[in-house]
C-alpha cells in the first residue's frame, strides 16, 4: 500500500516506519535527509531507504491500541499491523476497520471472550460500544433486520484455517440466542438442529490438511428465516463446491474426509459387518502418512456423529445405508487393474483386488459382474450403433476413481438435503439472515482447478465487497452532507469478464475443451493463450506450456491445466448411472434417479465450472438482497500455534482479504474523520482563542481548520473529514506548537523547582540556626546551674519549704492533742455518770430498806424528794427506778413513790409539779 503521507511530514528526528523484507515494517529514527533518500536508525541497523517505503509514525499511538482502525491518527499498513499487533499480545483478538470486523485465530481458547454473560451483554449494544466481537456483528445484522425490515447477510471470510468456520459457529450461536424460540417441547427448535448439524457436516466435509487440522472443503451459506416478529422459523444450509479429489487423492501429511476414519475405528461388530479394518490398508487414506491426529479421537467422533445424525433425524436405516456407502467407498480404492487378456483390455490386479470388488458390490448392493464392467468397460454409441470398448488399466483406475468421487458427492449433497428437510424451511419467512463461510483466495504452489474455482468466488465476493464499502462510505458523506465528488476504485470487473465471460471467457473455453474428445489440457492451454495474448490480466509464464497466470485483485496466481478438463466434466458415466441406480439399496438407487431421456441424449455439457458460475450467481443475487456484515478472519502463523504473529504473513492476509483496499478506498475520499468534539481537544491548540467559550463546535473547528492553512477537508454535520495526509499535517503542527510550550512548560517549572529548592535550603539552615542556638542556651542554662549563687539559692528555698512544712506539722499535731484531750474529757464525764448512777442505786436501794422499816409514809415523800434531787444529778429513768423499788417496798409505798417521781418528771420537764 502505498505512504498516505507526503514525504514533507518527515523531517530529521521524526520517527518512522520504514519497509523491511523480514518483519515488513520496522520504526526508527530519521537521522538523514538527502532529496528522496532517508537515512533510518533503526534498533538493530541504520537503513537507507527511499521516501515511497516510509511511513511517519504516530508518536502517540496508544499502548494498548484501538478498537477501530479509523481511529488511528495515520491509516496505512505499518499502523494497521502495529494495532493488530499489539491488540493480539494482549489476548484482544478483534478490531474494527470501521464496520469490518477483523479477527485473528489465537490458536488457543479465551475464555473470557466467550463467557456465559457475554451474549446478553452485547443485545441492543450499538456497534462499537462494546468492544469488538462477532457477537456485535450479529447483534446488529439482527438489529438491522427488526428496525430496517431488510434481509441481512454476515460475510465470513479468510484463508484456510484462520477461523471461519469458529466465527461462524459464533455468529449463529448469537443468532439462535436472539431470535431462538424457549422450547418446553421434546422437539429440537429449528436453531437447535442448525447447530447440531455441524458435526454432521465436519465429519463428511472436513478433513485435515496442511493449513488446519479440521478444515471445511466446501463453502457454506447458512440461510436462517425470521417470522415477523424476530423468531427464527426456518434455515436451510446451502454448499458450495465439495472438494471431490480428495476422495481418492490425499497428499502427505493431509487426511482425506474424517467420516472414513472415523468408521476405521468404529466399535468392533460395525468395523466387521463392513469388513474394514486397519486405515493404513486403504489405498485411499495411506497415500499420506496422516493418519491419527492427536486433537481428534476418531473413534469418540464416530459415536458423536451418529448422535448427531439422530438428531438431525437420519434414522438407523440411514445411517447403515451411509456408512456401507462410505465402507465400499475405501473397498473400492482397493481395486487394482492390471492388463486384460484382450489388447488394451483391464482387469483386477489379483485375488485381493477381485475380493475388494465383491465386497464393494456386497456393500452397494449391486452385481458383481456389472460392477466390474463398468469399471473396465465404456460403451460409445455413434451413429446409431453401440460399441463397447475396453479400458486400459489406468483408465479403468481412473473409472474407479470417478465412481468413487461421484458417490461421495452425491452422498455430502444427500445429507444437505436431509438436513435441510429435517430442520425445516419456511417458505413464508419476512425476512432472513445468511452466514457465509466460504474458502478465502487461495494461492499455492500448484492450483489447480479447485483453486481457480475458489478465487473466482473470491473475486465476485470482492467485487460485492468494493461496491458496498464504497457505497457506504458516500453514504456517509451524503449523511454529513458534505461535498464529494466520486472515487477512483480498482474494479476487478475485467477479471470476471475473463474468467466467465460468454461466449470467449475461460470458463467457456474450458467448457468447449470438454465436450471435444480430442481435446486435453495442452490444447485448452493454446486456446487460451491465442485467445488472451493480449489480456491486461492474463499472461502466459514463460517457458510453460500449459500454465497460465490471472492477474487477480489479491495477487497474481499461475494455474497448472493439467487436470483442468477431467475435473470440470460432471457427468456420471452411464455404466455407473446404470449400476448403482439398480443397486438393491433403496438409499444408493435413490441418490442415482434415472435420468431423463432428453437430458441423456443432449449434446450439452454438464460442466462443474458452469454449474459453480452458476451457483455463485445465486448467491450474489440473494446477497444483493441483503445488507452485508463482514468478518475478515486471519491467520496469525503457519504453525497453528497461540502468541506468534507473522507480520508478513498478516499483511498478505489483510491485502488479499481487501482489508487494505477497504482502507485504501476511504483514503481516496476522508480518510480521516473526526467527531467535533475530539477535533477540538486535540487540536485546540492550534488555535487557543476557541476555547474561550464564545464559538459552537462548529465554527470552534472551522476556525482551527482556517488557522492551519489546509484545504479540501470537509466539515459535516457531526464530524470534520480529512484529506489524506491533512491529520498528518495537523499533527506535525500540533507537535511544533506543543514543543515551543512544552520549552516554555519546563523553563517556569525549572525556575520553580529551583525557587522551593531554595526555599527549602533556607528553611533547612534556619532550622539548623535555631538547632544551634538551642543547644548553646542549653549549655549556658547548665553552666548557671551548677554555679555556687545558683546552689545558695536553692539551699535557701529548701530551707525555707522545710520550715513550711514543719509548722504545718506542728498545728496538725496540736489540733490532734486537743481532740484526745476533748475526748478523754468526754470520756471522764461518761465514767462519772455511770459512776453516780451506781450510787443512786445504792442510795436507792438503801431508802427502801429504811421504808420497809420505818416510817414508811413520811419516808416515802422524802425519797420523792431524794428522787428528784438524785435525778438532778443522774437523769436517769423514773419509772424503771419506780419499778425496781415496787418490787423491794410493795404496792402502796410504789405507787406514791410513782407518783412522786412522775411529778418530779414533769417538774423537770417544766410542767406542774407538786
Ligand atoms: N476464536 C477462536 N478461538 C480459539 N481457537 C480458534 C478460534 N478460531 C479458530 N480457532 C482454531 O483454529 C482452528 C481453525 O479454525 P477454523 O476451522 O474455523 O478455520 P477455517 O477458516 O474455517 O478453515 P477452513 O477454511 O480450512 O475450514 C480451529 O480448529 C481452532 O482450533
Amino acid at each position: 500500500m502505498a505512504s498516505q503521507v507526503a514525504p514533507s511530514n518527515i523531517v530529521v528526528g521524526s520517527i518512522v516506519w520504514v519497509e523491511d523484507p523480514e518483519a515488513a515494517w520496522i520504526d526508527g529514527e530519521v537521522k538523514k535527509i538527502d532529496g528522496e533518500e532517508i537515512t533510518i536508525k533503526c534498533k538493530e541497523k541504520t537503513v537507507v531507504a527511499k521516501a515511497s517505503n516510509v511511513n511517519p509514525k504516530d508518536p502517540e499511538f496508544p499502548s494498548s491500541g484501538v478498537e477501530d482502525m479509523t481511529r488511528l491518527a495515520y491509516l496505512h499498513e505499518p499502523g494497521v499491523l502495529q494495532n493488530l499487533k499489539c491488540r493480539f499480545d494482549m489476548n484482544e483478538i478483534y478490531t474494527y476497520t470501521a464496520n469490518i470486523l477483523i479477527a485473528v485465530n489465537p490458536f488457543q481458547r479465551l475464555p473470557h471472550l466467550y463467557a456465559n454473560n457475554m451474549m446478553e451483554k452485547y443485545k441492543g449494544a450499538a456497534l462499537g460500544e462494546l468492544s469488538p466481537h462477532p457477537f456485535a456483528i450479529a447483534d446488529s445484522a439482527y438489529r438491522q433486520m427488526i428496525t430496517e425490515q431488510i434481509s441481512q447477510a454476515i460475510l465470513v471470510s479468510g484463508e484456510s484455517g484462520a477461523g471461519k468456520t469458529e466465527s461462524t459457529k459464533m455468529l449463529m450461536q448469537y443468532l439462535a440466542f436472539m431470535g431462538g424460540k424457549v422450547n418446553n417441547t421434546e422437539e429440537r427448535s429449528v436453531e437447535q438442529k442448525v447447530l447440531e448439524s455441524n458435526p454432521v457436516l465436519e465429519a463428511f466435509g472436513n478433513a485435515k490438511t496442511v493449513r488446519n487440522n479440521n478444515s471445511s472443503r466446501f463453502g457454506k451459506f447458512v440461510e436462517i428465516q425470521f417470522n415477523e416478529w424476530g423468531r427464527i422459523s426456518g434455515a436451510a444450509i446451502r454448499t458450495y463446491l465439495l472438494e471431490r479429489s480428495r476422495v481418492c487423492q490425499v497428499s502427505d501429511p493431509e487426511r482425506n474426509y474424517h467420516c472414513f476414519y472415523m468408521l476405521c475405528a468404529a466399535p468392533s461388530e460395525d468395523v466387521e459387518k463392513y469388513k474394514l479394518g486397519n486405515p493404513r490398508t486403504f489405498h485411499y487414506l495411506n497415500q499420506s502418512n496422516c493418519i491419527e491426529l492427536d486433537v481428534l479421537d476418531d473413534s469418540k467422533e464416530y459415536l458423536e456423529t451418529r448422535r448427531a445424525m439422530d438428531v438431525v433425524g437420519i434414522n438407523q436405516a440411514e445411517q447403515e445405508s451411509i456408512f456401507r456407502v462410505v465402507a465400499g467407498i475405501l473397498h473400492l480404492g482397493n481395486v487394482e487393474f492390471t492388463k486384460g487378456k484382450e489388447t488394451d483390455a483391464a482387469e483386477p490386479k489379483d485375488d485381493k483386488s477381485r475380493l475388494h470388488l465383491k465386497t464393494v458390490a456386497e456393500l452397494f448392493m449391486c452385481d458383481e459382474k456389472s460392477l466390474g464392467d463398468s469399471l473396465v468397460k465404456r460403451v460409445i454409441v455413434t451413429r446409431g450403433e453401440s460399441i463397447t470398448k475396453a479400458l486400459d488399466p489406468s483408465t479403468a483406475a481412473l473409472s474407479r476413481d470417478a465412481l468413487a468421487k461421484i458417490v461421495y458427492s452425491k452422498l455430502f449433497d444427500w445429507l444437505v438435503e436431509k438436513i435441510n428437510i429435517s430442520i425445516g424451511q419456511d417458505s413464508e419467512s419476512k425476512f432472513l439472515i445468511g452466514v457465509l463461510d466460504i474458502y478465502g483466495f487461495e494461492s499455492f504452489k500448484t492450483n489447480s482447478f479447485e483453486q481457480f474455482c475458489i478465487n473466482l468466488t473470491n473475486e465476485k465476493l470482492q467485487q460485492h465487497f468494493n461496491q458496498h464499502v464504497f457505497k457506504m462510505e458516500q453514504e456517509e458523506y451524503k449523511k454529513e452532507k458534505i461535498d464529494w465528488s466520486y472515487i477512483e476504485f480498482v474494479d476487478n470487473q475485467d477479471i470476471l469478464d475473463l474468467i466467465e465471460k460468454k461466449p470467449g471467457g475461460i470458463i467457456a473455453l474450458l467448457d468447449e475443451a470438454c465436450m471435444f474428445p480430442r481435446s486435453t489440457h495442452e490444447t485448452f492451454a493454446q486456446k487460451l493463450y491465442q485467445t488472451f495474448k493480449d489480456h491486461k490480466r492474463f499472461i502466459k509464464p514463460k517457458l510453460a506450456r500449459t500454465d497460465f497466470t490471472i492477474c487477480h485483485y489479491a495477487g497474481d496466481v499461475t494455474y497448472q491445466t493439467d487436470l483442468f478438463l477431467e475435473k470440470n466434466k460432471d457427468l456420471v458415466v452411464p455404466e455407473h448411472q446404470a449400476l448403482l441406480g439398480a443397486s438393491r439399496c433403496s438409499f444408493l438407487s435413490s441418490l442415482f434417479p434415472p435420468v431423463p431421456q432428453e437430458s441423456s441424449k443432449s449434446s450439452k455439457l454438464s460442466s462443474i465450472a458452469s454449474g459453480f458460475k452458476l451457483q455463485l450467481q445465486t448467491l450474489l443475487e440473494t446477497l444483493s438482497a441483503t445488507e452485508p456484515h463482514y468478518v475478515r478472519c486471519v491467520k496469525p502463523n503457519n504453525a497453528l500455534k497461540p502468541g506468534i504473529f507473522e507480520n508478513n504473513n498478516v499483511l498478505q492476509q489483510l491485502r488479499c482479504g481487501g482489508v487494505l483496499e477497504a482502507i485504501r478506498i476511504s483514503c481516496a475520499g476522508f480518510p480521516s474523520r473526526k467527531i467535533f468534539r475530539e477535533f477540538i481537544d486535540r487540536f485546540s491548540i492550534l488555535a487557543p482563542e476557541v476555547l474561550n467559550g464564545s464559538y459552537n463546535e462548529v465554527t470552534a473547528c472551522k476556525k482551527i481548520l482556517e488557522k492551519s492553512g489546509l484545504s479540501g477537508y470537509q466539515v459535516g454535520k457531526t464530524k470534520v473529514f480529512l484529506r489524506a495526509g491533512q491529520m498528518a499535517e495537523l499533527d506535525t503542527r500540533r507537535s511544533e506548537i506543543l514543543g515551543v510550550s512544552a520549552k516554555v512548560i519546563q523553563k517556569k517549572v525549572r525556575s520553580y523547582l529551583s525557587y522551593k529548592h531554595f526555599k527549602l535550603l533556607r528553611l533547612s539552615s534556619i532550622t539548623i540556626q535555631a538547632f544551634y542556638r538551642g543547644q548553646v542556651a542549653r549549655h549556658q542554662y547548665e553552666r548557671v546551674r551548677r554555679s555556687a549563687a545558683c546552689l545558695k539559692i536553692q539551699k535557701h528555698s529548701r530551707k525555707f519549704l522545710a520550715r513550711k512544712a514543719y509548722k504545718n506539722l506542728y498545728f496538725s499535731s496540736v489540733s490532734i492533742q486537743a481532740g484526745i484531750r476533748g475526748m478523754n474529757a468526754r470520756k471522764q464525764l461518761l465514767f462519772k455518770k455511770q459512776e453516780f448512777s451506781f450510787l443512786f442505786n445504792e442510795v436507792l436501794s438503801w431508802l427502801c430498806c429504811a421504808s420497809w422499816f420505818g416510817k414508811r409514809n413520811n419516808v416515802f415523800a422524802m425519797s420523792g424528794c431524794y428522787l428528784c434531787y438524785i435525778n438532778i444529778l443522774i437523769p436517769c429513768d423514773f419509772m424503771s427506778v419506780t419499778e425496781s423499788m415496787s418490787s423491794i417496798l410493795g404496792e402502796p409505798p410504789l405507787l406514791k413513790v410513782k407518783e412522786s417521781c412522775i411529778s418530779h418528771t414533769m417538774c423537770l420537764e417544766g410542767k406542774n409539779c407538786t
